[in-house]
């Protein structure tokens, strides 16, 4: 008999074909306690689950008594409780890599973006602004050549790094936990302390997961210390910035703008007050969202399903300690 899985999101249609060559599928809304209640029997059936975005908490897993292995559409996995995982023994498969040079295509889009001005500009062109030369109104500030601070430098603050060095002449400082051998060799990139890195950039840009230690690690604080000119880009996760601390700065114009991919309540509400400023660009959360970076991560937490379930991982797995 093939295991039971449930599938929270759509998956292309061959996808869905291998899928369902390997498992008895349900497809589920989202998994919330709701739907845990609603579909008890396919929950209590199921080996293994497949999706993304959903909170997968002690609560929910009591839900799912026979989970062997969760497979998220994602490479960020905030959205799981590791430690309820690692004490079920359920095996946690994620999407590194086959998003990272898209996601650093969309930070860079932010950098160009909100430093131009381009969304603002392109907006007064549409509104019928433009009825002559334009002034310093419409002028932005210089990407090429600035100082760009890298907070996270793993796979995607990498591929960020190889984008502004080799193709903007940027100067690259950085902080991780640890030092990057490659970034240093490959883009003479400097490692520096948080303090250092916030004081000297031009453009600060997250790529940090979020955990117990990153949540906030950007501050009222750490705002402060930015230059005046500066430009923060998060597409790490919005809890890493303290939100309404970032506000207050915009607003008090203690820097010069920000380009966001993501925040602390997503959707971000209508309402917010950063939406109203000019010297912000907000996008939906669509670091990864393109046709081809968005198959190939769904393609891949597929096949990670299908090697959890068989005993046969190799690669994207979050907690290999509970297959030992
Ligand atoms: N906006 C979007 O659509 C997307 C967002 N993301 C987000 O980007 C994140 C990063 O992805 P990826 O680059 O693949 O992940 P990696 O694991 O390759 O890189 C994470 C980096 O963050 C650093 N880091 C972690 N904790 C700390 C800390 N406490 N202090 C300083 N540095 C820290 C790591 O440091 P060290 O190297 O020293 O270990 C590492 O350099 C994801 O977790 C996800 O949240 C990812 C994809 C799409
Ligand atoms: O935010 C997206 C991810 O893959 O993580």
């Amino acid at each position: 008999m093939k295991p039971e899985v449930l599938l929270y999101k759509p998956l292309p249609d061959d996808l869905r074909a291998r899928l369902d060559e390997h498992f008895t599928v349900t497809v589920i809304k989202d998994l919330t306690l709701e739907n845990a209640d609603r579909q008890a029997d396919a929950f209590a059936r199921a080996e293994g689950i497949i999706g993304s975005s959903s909170k997968v908490d002690a609560a929910l897993l009591a839900k799912l008594p026979k989970l062997r292995a969760a497979s998220t559409i994602s490479v960020g996995y905030d959205n799981f409780d590791l430690d309820a995982l690692n004490q079920r023994g359920v095996v946690l498969m994620h999407t590194p890599t086959v998003l990272t040079e898209t996601v650093a295509d969309t930070m860079m889009a932010l950098v160009l973006s909100s430093a131009r001005r381009v969304v603002e500009v392109a907006e007064r062109v549409k509104a019928g602004e433009w009825r002559g030369s334009i002034g310093p109104d419409w002028f932005g500030t210089d990407v090429h050549h600035k100082k760009m601070g890298i907070l996270g430098m793993g796979r995607i603050g990498l591929a960020l790094a190889q984008r502004a060095h080799h193709g903007f002449g940027m100067s690259i400082l950085y902080n991780a936990r640890k030092h990057h051998e490659e970034a240093e060799s490959r883009f003479n990139a400097r490692y520096c302390d948080l303090d250092t890195l916030l004081r000297e950039a031009d453009f600060l840009c997250i790529s940090l997961p979020l955990t117990e230690q990153t949540h906030h690690m950007i501050g009222r604080e750490q705002l402060a210390k930015m230059k005046p000119d500066a430009i923060l880009i998060n597409a790490g996760r919005g809890p890493v910035v303290d939100e309404q601390a970032l506000i207050e700065a915009l607003q008090n114009q203690t820097i010069r703008g920000a380009g966001l991919d993501v925040f602390e309540q997503e959707p971000l509400p209508v309402d917010s007050p950063l939406l109203k400023l000019p010297g912000v660009v907000a996008l939906p959360h669509i670091g990864s969202a393109t046709h081809e970076t968005r198959y190939g991560m769904a393609r891949d937490a597929v096949d990670n399903l299908i090697a959890a379930l068989s005993g046969k991982v190799e690669k994207n797995c979050v907690n290999p300690q509970v297959l030992r």
